[in-house]
């Protein structure tokens, strides 16, 4: 450990992230764990990274960016970058200055959950105002603990020397035992579950959107500035930095992450806050929606020829897509859409969706590969429409079987629309009996229908 201190240690941290693998070298497992892990099988936690890489730049150049200014106004009070510290607990376990260190390489904030004996929140918030606090962060998002198992099965208990000093000196009620190891249920039983949005509306919108979670990069700041965000929290970053290096390893996290945002901005043509746009960004629904505007194989020939991306559209659709006439999109957002377009057609409409094997490679493309005896990847080929849209969805034998649980829930949680497909067929073969000349054609529809496996809800 003591190689990892000072000089040499910040010789080795070029991001964020890299004080992460530092922290988990030289802090128990517990206390890694503890910090690290999220709930139950974490995909929320993974999630939180990977949104970010959906979300494209659209940069601006020739625009004077010798001198960025990254102050903004947080609450009426100026801040240096929009870029603060969240709360979280026990930075103790991390360094034995803990929130002290944390508190003198930033300002912080305090948090408060909303406990059911509200003398407690009073004097707690009292407490704030005496020491010159500005602002609090009220916790809303754990009425509940989830269910963190790496804790578990790690046995996780209170180190000796981290005591919960929170409650000393209150009035606290018929509150009981609040130190040691019983941190986590003691906390737990005393947050008020029943704290719901009635309370908050009065705010009606006219407040700043802070937003955490996963925020490790100087692009993903921006990127939730350009989606409207007033300023972002970073959480685990600074438990890690402050493992690894104390008040230092914290100054060092800050200022990695201002310089990557000055970066970003001055690559944007940005040179103020008030500056980022949503224009500077596109997002996976700009795609949806620009492909449903425009024809996507006059986009894609455009895109050929000038060698430009066509405005929105910052992803090259595979040849049999363009064919098809259809977006291509990750699973996960193909079956938010696939919900939306439910949705919008619980009262009218329809709503196909058809699967079938596809390599996603036009013929010419398999007959080369064939050729070269390279192997072709065998893959699901998933496609909805309305009528109005057309997304698709691309998934490898690994995926199919996590899509299919997603896709079983989107589908029950919207069976009450669901039509069976016969009663259609039979009224259209009585018509085309009715019909004769017109019958050929029906016929020909119907088989090459067969081709895919189908259902419309
Ligand atoms: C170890 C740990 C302790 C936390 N403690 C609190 C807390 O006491 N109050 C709170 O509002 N949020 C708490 N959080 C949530 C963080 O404020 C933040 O929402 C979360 O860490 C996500 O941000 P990140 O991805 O930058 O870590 C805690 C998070 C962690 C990892």
């Amino acid at each position: 450990n003591k190689e990892m201190e000072g000089a040499g240690c910040m010789a080795l941290v070029t991001n964020l992230c890299d004080y992460e693998e530092l922290a988990k070298q030289k802090l128990p497992k517990m206390i890694y764990d503890f910090y690290a892990a999220g709930a139950e099988d974490q995909w929320t936690l993974k999630e939180n990274r990977d949104a970010f890489s959906r979300i494209l730049f659209r940069p601006r150049v020739l625009v004077d960016v010798s001198c960025i200014d990254m102050s903004t106004s947080i609450l009426g009070y100026k801040i240096s970058m929009p870029i603060m510290i969240a709360p979280t607990a026990l930075h103790k376990m991390a360094h034995p200055e803990g929130e002290l260190a944390t508190a003198r390489a930033a300002a912080t904030a305090e948090t408060i959950m909303i406990y059911k004996d509200r003398n407690l929140v009073q004097q707690l918030v009292q407490r704030a105002e005496m020491a010159g606090h500005k602002a609090i962060v009220l916790t809303v998002d754990a009425p509940w603990l989830g269910r963190r198992e790496a804790d578990a099965k790690n046995r996780f208990t209170l180190p000796q020397n981290v005591v919960l000093k929170t409650f000393e000196g209150l009035d606290q009620g018929k509150t009981d035992k609040t130190n040691g190891s019983g941190l986590a249920a003691y906390v737990a039983n005393q947050v008020d579950r029943s704290f719901s949005w009635k309370v908050v509306r009065e705010a009606n919108g006219r407040v700043p959107v802070f937003i955490d979670s996963g925020f490790r990069r100087g692009t993903d700041v921006f990127k939730a500035l350009a989606l409207g965000a007033s300023g972002v929290f970073i959480g685990r970053p600074v438990l890690f930095s402050l493992a690894v290096d104390g008040e230092a390893g914290v100054r060092n996290a800050l200022r990695m992450l201002r310089d990557e945002l000055e970066v970003t901005m001055a690559l944007n043509g940005c040179t103020s806050v008030k500056e980022i746009t949503r224009s500077h960004v596109v997002t996976e629904g700009d795609r949806i929606r620009s492909c449903s505007r425009s024809t996507i194989p006059t986009l894609a020939a455009k895109a050929t020829k000038t060698r430009a991306r066509p405005e929105g559209e910052n992803f090259a659709l595979p040849a049999i897509a363009r064919r098809l006439k259809m977006v291509v999109l990750q699973p996960d957002p193909f079956l938010s859409e696939l919900t939306s377009m439910y949705e919008r057609s619980t009262e009218k409409g329809s709503v196909w969706v058809t699967m079938k094997r596809s390599s996603m490679k036009c013929q010419a493309r398999l007959k080369k590969m064939a050729a070269k005896g390279e192997a072709v990847e065998l893959r699901c080929l998933v496609r909805a429409t309305d009528g109005k849209k057309n997304i698709s969805t691309s998934l490898s034998a690994k995926e199919y079987l996590k899509f299919q649980a997603s896709y079983a829930t989107v589908l029950k949680a919207h069976m009450h629309a669901l039509k069976k497909r016969e009663r259609k067929d039979k009224k259209k073969a009585a018509e085309a009996e009715k019909i004769p000349e017109k019958a050929p054609k029906k016929q020909k529809k119907a088989s090459s229908s067969k081709k895919s496996a189908g259902s419309k809800s």
